[in-house]
């Protein structure tokens, strides 16, 4: 994985601990190397400036050459954690994602004529990452799990552990103090140049700690951190509370046991992208909300008659609360937050939107999700039988159903506008998993209910492919907009589908 640059609260190393005894490492997977590559400087452990090029710029996709090209530099990934890290797979061409190729046929074969790919930033892109702690306090390792393993790949020289002698967690004994680190840095910045912002992002290090609370034996070491998670909850330590970023203009607090992006720039452009396909005063259902970051840049730029945002993670209530308190006044959308499980009754959830987004995780929609989204696209066509069905759910007598549907927040105090005669005539896919993208994708389309129209891809993971690892973990994202099949009775020329392809995990 890229060293999670701009980490720079920690302390510096001490003599001691860099003369420490070389740990032993797992002895390096097989991964695509570069053929004999003119030996690249090892990055340093506090990151240059940036020097990559235009970084959000989208792009027609160029052609898609093969790694037997000299590798450039400025694609090269040149980090000296390569061979030990399970992070990255990919040591070259990191503009051009291993998937990138298959993403394009697929859309060019579903005959969308516009699909573009968004590189991005190949260094100094990370904005978040959970590192496991593991070792011991003398010997400390910080890192991802070794593939298939929870055996920590050591991937930093870190500079904190033995210095404040806390223990990291022994996973056999359930012993130690320190499971995780998570760290979240902040380019949102004015006050400082663009290509310092990320050097000198404020970082929000959050502590995932083996204890019961802050009054444990080595409490006392905890007021030299920051955030603290303790089971499901987490304290505040000390530093500034909140970390706020900025997402498709709207200035979003992130707390660290919500959903968050990894790749700011890349988000921003899939944002900017997203945005240009949502019409001015739409209705709009946000589901797999997260903090609602999606819903919240639409209708503050969108001039949205509603936002619905729905949620799974009760935890991502606050961050919401206070991204939607940031909103400027009187925008005369009605917003509302509900947590829930977007799988059950999904056809509430779409009732009284024009415009429905799914960012769903990487296994992709509920087959619910996907059986809702078929049977409203096609309600206008087979009314009496999309009616009967979908009056049922009105008359909804189940108290922890009602009470789901009530929203958790709800910002402007306006009635919810939308009328039940209101379906989604646009939907938008965001995916974090190629195969399911696809395999949503097909069964949308099959019934005719939906038409794929447009596609974009964005770089959020340069240097991995995830895509065989256990898990299903992928590399490419994909953004999908769908626009529902024309009626013929309304003639109606709208677009069937759209679809944004971006590369993260
Ligand atoms: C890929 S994240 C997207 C979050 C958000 N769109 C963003 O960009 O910040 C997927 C989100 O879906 C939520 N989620 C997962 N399963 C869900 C479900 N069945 N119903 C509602 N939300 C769910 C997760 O908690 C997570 O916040």
């Amino acid at each position: 994985m890229p060293p999670p640059a701009g980490l720079l609260p920690w302390p510096a190393p001490s003599a001691a601990r860099l003369a420490a005894p070389t740990r032993t490492r797992p002895p390096p997977r097989t991964r695509v190397r570069p053929p004999p590559p003119p030996a690249p400087p090892p990055l340093p452990l506090r990151l240059e400036p940036v020097v990559a090029p235009s970084t959000t710029a989208t792009a027609t996709l160029p052609p898609i050459a093969t790694s037997t090209l000299s590798p450039s530099t400025s694609t090269c990934l040149e980090c000296v954690h390569f061979n030990s890290c399970s992070g990255c797979t990919h040591e070259v061409d990191l503009d051009k994602p291993p998937v990138l190729q298959e993403v394009e046929n697929f859309f060019k074969g579903h005959g969308v004529g516009d699909f573009t790919f968004s590189r991005g930033r190949l260094r100094e892109w990370r904005c978040r990452a959970k590192l496991a702690i593991r070792g011991t306090p003398e010997n400390p390792l910080i890192g991802l799990y070794q593939e298939g393993t929870h055996a920590v790949a050591d991937i930093a020289e870190c500079r904190a552990i033995s210095e404040l002698n806390i223990e990291p967690f022994d996973e056999d004994a359930s012993t130690g103090e320190l499971r995780y680190v998570q760290m979240a840095v902040t380019t949102y910045n004015t006050s400082i140049p663009v290509a310092k912002r990320y050097e000198q992002g404020k970082v929000q290090v959050s502590l995932v700690w083996n204890s019961r609370d802050e009054r444990s034996k080595n409490a006392e070491k905890l007021s030299l951190l920051s955030e603290i998670i303790f089971g499901h909850k987490w304290r505040h330590l000390i530093g500034e509370k909140d970390l706020w970023e900025r997402y498709g203009g709207v200035d979003i607090s992130l707390d660290p046991y919500s959903f968050g992006q990894a790749n700011t720039l890349s988000f921003n452009a899939l944002l900017h992208t997203l945005h240009k396909y949502v019409p001015r005063g739409s209705t709009v259902v946000d589901l797999y909300s997260g903090a609602g970051v999606i819903g919240l840049s639409l209708a503050a730029s969108k001039k949205c008659r509603s936002v619905k945002c729905v949620e799974i993670n009760k935890l991502s209530k606050m961050s919401f609360e206070k991204s939607a308190s940031r909103l400027p006044p009187n925008l005369g959308c009605t917003i509302t937050w509900h947590n829930t499980d977007a799988s059950v009754e999904p056809v509430h959830w779409l009732e009284g939107s024009s415009v429905v987004i799914v960012d769903p995780p990487r296994k992709g929609l509920h087959p619910s999700v996907i059986c809702a989204l078929q049977k409203v696209a096609l309600s206008e066509r087979k009314a009496y039988k999309a009616k009967s069905s979908l009056t049922k759910v009105k008359d909804e007598k189940r108290p922890w159903i009602l009470r789901a549907r009530e929203a958790a927040v709800q910002v402007d105090s306006t009635p919810l506008e939308g009328s039940s005669e209101t379906w989604p005539e646009t939907l938008i896919y965001i995916s974090c998993g190629w195969d399911s993208f696809k395999k949503d994708c097909k069964s949308l389309m099959s019934s005719k209910a939906w038409h794929l129209q447009n596609a974009h891809a964005f770089n959020f993971f340069p240097g991995t492919d995830r895509r065989h690892m256990p898990g299903g973990a992928q590399d490419v994202h994909s953004l999908c907009v769908n626009k529902r099949h024309a009626s013929e009775a309304l003639k109606m020329d709208t677009p069937i589908g759209v679809a944004h392809s971006d590369t993260r995990y």
